[in-house]
Formats: structure tokens, C-alpha cells, sequence
């Protein structure tokens, strides 16, 4: 194999949910996954973030298995490469890790294989991939989105021109999606279905028109999930109580948890952060921002064996 350029694959973190868009709304930040391939003998993983040391180093990782899963849809089999990982997004806390992971993988496909996939159709196989369009979505597009996967089939708005301030306050220990969906009722009555969708909406309303107190209410009123969870996040309910008294105007679980993002009015990130580490010492309380790009892929493919 002839080596050509290396190939730069960077994808953005995300929160999903945002209270009461669950499922649906995502909102890229960030802290970023950031993946360089070159060609090599074998698939060769080299981690450059502790984390990452757990994750098997051969194609049976997360990332190259799922890159040769999407290239293996299309009949494609893709060069085998050594690809350095690092990561600044922590594992299993609600920032959208295991999303990330997966449109790294779809990138990594789409340009070793020359699949030439839009980012519609990247959106699409990473949607039934993770299960729901919040997290790869905003991983993908970058800004928020707000997704609908009905079956198989879904779709997308993205929107960049938000501006806000945010702190995410991540708690050490981990806490994995799945636990987090089993707590979750089966089913809800109807009516109660309607106001949770209601608050839902009235939430985008609030942050397309960057009426901040109102979407912070909403987020308060999720009847989808937070209500469940608060069992596995405690400081929840805490965080919920005392940001707004520092200068948040929203609070809401990040993900599944356990990573809770606060919603801060302009210039008192600083205020609100000082304010909740001497309640949460032991947790990291990151102020971040929302990404724009979303994933992006640099350098050549390899075409020449
Ligand atoms: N870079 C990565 N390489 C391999 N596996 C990963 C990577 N990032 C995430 N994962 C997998 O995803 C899991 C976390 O996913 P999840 O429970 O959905 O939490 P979250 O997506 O909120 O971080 C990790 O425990 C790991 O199995
Ligand atoms: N909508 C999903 C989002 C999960 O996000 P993650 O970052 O915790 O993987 C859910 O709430 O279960």
C-alpha cells in the first residue's frame, strides 16, 4: 500500500435531552473525540487517553468494528490501519461518549471505504446505531438539533445560531445509559403524554427565541425521564435548587446522566462554577461550549494497495 496523507477525524461531544426533549433534542459541545489513521499491516488501535487503555488495541474495538460493520453494508472492506485515539470526552457520563465513538467509526468508514455519504445519510446510520438521533446528531451537525426517528427512517433540524453559556458539573463515578433506560416507565397514560410533549415543544419555542427563563422552566418540568432518574443523580435535585440562585437560568440532567449541565446567563458562568464546587467538592465542574462544526474529517483516503 502506497501511504498518503494521514487521515484526521474529529467529533464533537454532546448533551442530550436538555430536560424535556428526550430522544430528540441534542446539543454538541466542546470537548472532542479525535481519532488519525494511517495505513498499516493490521488494525492496530494505539490509545492516547487513559480511559481508552481498557478498550481492546485489534479490530475488535468499539470504533474500527462498527467502522467495518458500515463499510461491510456497502460491500466495501476498508485497508487495515493504525489509528491513534484520544479522547477528552469521560466515558459513561452522560456527554454522549459511545455517540461520539460511533460517528467517529461512520467517518472513518465513509473515507477509508470512499463510501461518499451526505451527512443525512451518516445521520441515518448512526440514528439506528445509538438507537435515538439526540446524541449522533448533534456529534454529526454540531449546534442543536432536534431529530424524530420513527422505525427506521429519520430526520433533523439543526440549528447554530444559539448562544449560550454552560457548565457541565460531572460526577466521578459512571453511570451507563442502559442503566439509566431501565428505570424508565414502560408506558405513559395519555394525557400525561400530551402535557410532557407540550413542555417539550414549548422548550424549542423558548430556545429559537432565546426566551431563557421560560426554556429553564421547562427544562424543570420534563415529565419523560428526570423525574425517574433523579433516583440514580441525587445532586439533581441539589444542583436544580441552588444554580439558579448563582445565575442559572436552566438546569438539566446531561444525557442519561450522571453529568448534570447548567444554563447560565451571560458572564456569570464563573459565579455559578465557584458557587457549586464548594456544594459538590468531589465532582469536576467544567464550564464548555456549544460546537458548531460537528464532525470533521481531514486528510486523504487511502486509494492506492
Ligand atoms: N472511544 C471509545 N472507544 C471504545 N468504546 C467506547 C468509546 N467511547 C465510548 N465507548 C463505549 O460506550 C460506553 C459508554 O456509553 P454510554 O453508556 O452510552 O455512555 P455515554 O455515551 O453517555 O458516555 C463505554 O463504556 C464504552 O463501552
Ligand atoms: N436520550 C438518551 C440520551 C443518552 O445520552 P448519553 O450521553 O447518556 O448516552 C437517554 O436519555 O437515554
Amino acid at each position: 500500500m502506497m501511504e498518503s496523507e494521514m487521515l484526521q477525524i474529529k467529533v464533537p461531544a454532546s448533551t442530550a435531552n436538555l430536560g424535556p426533549g428526550f430522544d430528540s433534542i441534542g446539543l454538541s459541545l466542546s470537548l472532542y473525540l479525535e481519532l488519525q489513521a494511517s495505513p498499516a499491516e493490521k488494525w492496530e488501535v494505539i490509545p492516547l487517553s487513559e480511559e481508552l487503555k481498557a478498550f481492546p488495541a485489534d479490530e475488535s474495538n468499539f470504533i474500527i468494528a462498527t467502522a467495518l460493520q458500515v463499510a461491510k453494508q456497502y460491500n466495501k472492506e476498508l485497508p487495515p490501519c493504525r489509528v491513534t485515539v484520544a479522547s477528552e470526552i469521560p466515558l459513561a457520563r452522560g456527554l454522549g461518549s459511545s455517540a461520539s465513538a460511533i460517528v467517529a467509526a461512520i467517518e472513518l468508514a465513509d473515507a477509508l471505504g470512499e463510501l461518499c455519504l451526505t451527512k443525512e445519510e451518516k445521520f441515518i446510520i448512526a440514528t439506528n446505531m445509538e438507537g435515538h438521533p439526540d446524541n449522533v446528531g448533534a456529534s454529526i451537525f454540531g449546534g442543536l438539533v432536534v431529530g424524530c426517528q420513527l422505525g427506521e427512517e429519520a430526520d433533523v433540524e439543526v440549528i447554530h445560531s444559539v448562544d449560550l453559556e454552560l457548565l457541565a458539573i460531572i460526577p466521578n463515578e459512571e453511570l451507563l445509559t442502559k442503566a439509566a433506560r431501565d428505570v424508565l416507565p414502560a408506558a405513559m397514560p395519555f394525557a400525561e403524554a400530551v402535557a410532557a410533549g407540550a413542555v417539550s415543544n414549548l422548550l424549542v419555542a423558548a430556545l429559537l427565541t432565546g426566551n431563557d427563563k421560560l426554556a429553564g422552566k421547562m427544562m424543570s418540568l420534563d415529565k419523560y425521564h428526570q423525574p425517574y432518574r433523579k433516583q440514580l443523580v441525587p445532586h439533581l435535585e441539589l444542583i436544580e435548587k441552588e444554580a439558579p440562585l448563582l445565575g442559572a437560568y436552566g438546569v438539566a440532567l446531561s444525557g442519561a446522566g450522571p453529568t448534570v449541565l447548567c444554563f447560565i446567563e451571560k458572564g456569570k458562568t464563573e459565579a455559578v462554577k465557584a458557587g457549586l464546587q464548594k456544594l459538590l467538592p468531589g465532582m469536576s465542574l467544567l464550564p464548555v461550549e456549544m460546537d458548531k462544526e460537528g464532525a470533521v474529517v481531514k486528510g486523504k483516503s487511502y486509494t492506492s494497495i
